[in-house]
């Protein structure tokens, strides 16, 4: 077997090249034979999947591990994409799952994925993701927040649009990062991203920099069930989003407190986290399937309490409704229609804020509608926090969101400010050539732009066709799945359309 291949040093710098060019699959076989003591170098030979358990093994100990540290340098980014990888859970332990999440340090995350060949020979397909941060399980919450959400803060007080994601599967520990660790069940509220960012408010407040600024904080907290608002300090009352003429979109008659401390911002996450609980049951634990929004607004202290700066902090439903379309049952199947188009929306949107596209595909679901500030302008600052769950069970999932991850974050670092208009000069001919194929290829974008308005209409009525469909008595358990594939189909050729147009543009206009 060949050894395989170590990871050294920093990010991008050091690294072998294998594993600096992206993405990569590597295998590791082990044939049966070698591996056929009781109890070997690696203990109990009676878990399942032990063998895999030991190649996995053998391939930590030839990586290099860079922990990562408080210390480290903290990288201006205007979009971060990171992971952060949980412990093994005490359920998982027990039935001895294995790990199959290595974490070697520097952004870089390998996902060990066993496979067995048609002559039962047993292997991994070793797969190699880079990032701007990877956590393994031994990070805190605050060690986390130091590098992703905290340079957000203070980004606010420059008048950004900040937002910040916590992407993943359920229970991959989302919201053991945004709302603060367990302590059995009790939740330490202290201790996760919301709070932690809402002390640095109040400290950037209080600070002579930001003195002159003279702006008050306010918070609002809410969830988007399939595609509904509901507001969290409201008894969720329910509420409609409006958009205006200038495309300024509004969330009618949501309820912005104003705080003093972080202490109150704390009391608030606690009040408005046990409403979204409220009436739940393990089989109807609708938090897992519902996004919920944290919002910290700066105003200035004049007569319109004009917006300064926002916070946006966002806990995303578990992604595995998005891929789970195997259920009969006509609500999850809706349920995951929405949060399907609302985490492909997203992607998209960041993607576009990330190639400074003019086009944002917002008006896709109403998590980016609501957040469309986040996405437009030199001004949003974007951070994504992807959770995975490190057992053997979760794979698919792990997967899902390491190649997620992995799409938002393609094209950063490409990013180029878009070049100053050229004056125009009516003396050259080349100019006026130019001229006429750029005004072709913008002819084309707006017309692909209205097609995909109407795609868009013909989804929306499409989905409004499934809840009308559910609320009869029909039985209708036939269509309803066939709708959804239909809509998640039309959706991504959308998606497609899109990326197309925006590539086309890019490459025309030197990008
Ligand atoms: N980094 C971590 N360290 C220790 N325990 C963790 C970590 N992340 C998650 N956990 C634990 O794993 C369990 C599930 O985490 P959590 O509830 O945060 O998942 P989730 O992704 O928010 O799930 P859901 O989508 O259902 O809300 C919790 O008991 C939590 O305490």
């Amino acid at each position: 077997m060949p050894p395989p291949p170590v990871i050294k040093g920093r990010r991008k710098s050091v690294a072998p090249q294998e594993l600096n060019k992206g993405n990569k699959r590597m295998s590791c076989v082990i044939k049966p034979p070698e591996m056929q003591t009781k109890k070997g170098k690696f203990g109990e030979a009676n878990r399942p999947n032990q063998k895999f358990f030991e190649m996995i093994q053998i391939f930590r100990e030839t990586l290099e591990i860079t922990p990562i540290s408080t210390t480290d340098l903290i990288e201006a980014h205007r979009i971060c994409v990171c992971i952060r990888k949980r412990p093994l859970n005490k359920q998982e332990l027990n039935k001895k799952e294995i790990d199959v999440v290595s974490v070697p340090g520097n952004g870089t995350v390998l996902l060990h994925e066993p496979k067995t060949k048609v002559d039962l020979t047993k292997y991994l397909d070793n797969q190699v993701f880079h990032f701007d941060y990877s956590f393994d399980e031994t990070a805190a919450n605050d060690l986390v927040y130091k590098l992703t959400a905290k340079p957000l803060v203070q980004s606010i007080f420059e008048g950004c649009m900040a937002t910040c994601f916590a992407y993943g599967q359920t229970g991959s520990g989302k919201t053991h990062t945004m709302g603060g660790d367990f302590t059995g069940k009790q939740q330490n509220s202290a201790k996760g991203v919301y709070a932690l960012a809402a002390h640095d408010v109040f400290a950037y407040l209080n600070h002579r920099r930001y003195n002159n600024l003279d702006v008050s904080a306010y918070v609002s907290f809410f969830e988007i069930y399939n595609g509904k608002v509901y507001d969290l300090l409201n008894n969720k009352a329910k509420l409609r989003v409006m958009e205006d003429d200038r495309q300024q979109v509004q969330v009618v008659g949501l309820e912005e407190v104003y705080v003093n401390s972080a202490e109150e911002v704390i009391r608030i996450i606690q009040t408005g986290s046990a409403c979204r609980t409220s009436g739940q049951t393990s089989a109807n634990a609708n938090s897992s399937r519902s996004h919920a929004i944290l919002q910290i607004v700066l105003r200035r202290n004049d007569r319109a309490s004009t917006l300064h700066g926002k916070f946006s902090l966002v806990d995303l439903a578990g992604n595995e409704r998005g891929t789970d379309v195997s259920s009969n049952d006509r609500s999850t199947l809706v349920e995951t229609a929405e949060i399907n188009r609302s985490l492909l929306a997203l992607k998209e949107c960041i993607r576009s804020l990330g190639k400074n596209s003019d086009h944002i595909p917002f008006r896709m679901s109403t998590l980016t509608k609501v957040l469309r500030d986040s996405f437009i302008g030199e001004k949003s600052r974007t951070c994504m926090i992807a959770m995975v769950s490190p057992g053997m069970s979760s794979c698919e999932y792990t997967m899902n969101t390491l190649r997620y991850a992995d799409r938002v974050k393609e094209l950063n670092g490409n990013v180029k400010a878009r070049p100053a208009a050229k004056a125009e000069d009516p003396l050259s001919s080349s100019s006026d050539e130019e001229s006429v194929v750029e005004t072709g290829v913008y002819d084309a974008i707006s017309k692909v732009a209205d097609l995909e308005e109407k795609v868009y209409v013909e989804l929306q009525r499409a989905n409004e066709l499934v809840k009308t469909m559910e609320q009869t008595s029909y039985n209708i358990e036939a269509g309803v799945p066939e709708l959804v594939d239909y809509s998640q189909k039309l959706l991504e050729t959308v998606l497609a359309l899109q990326a197309t147009v925006d590539q086309e543009r890019m490459t025309r206009l030197g990008h």
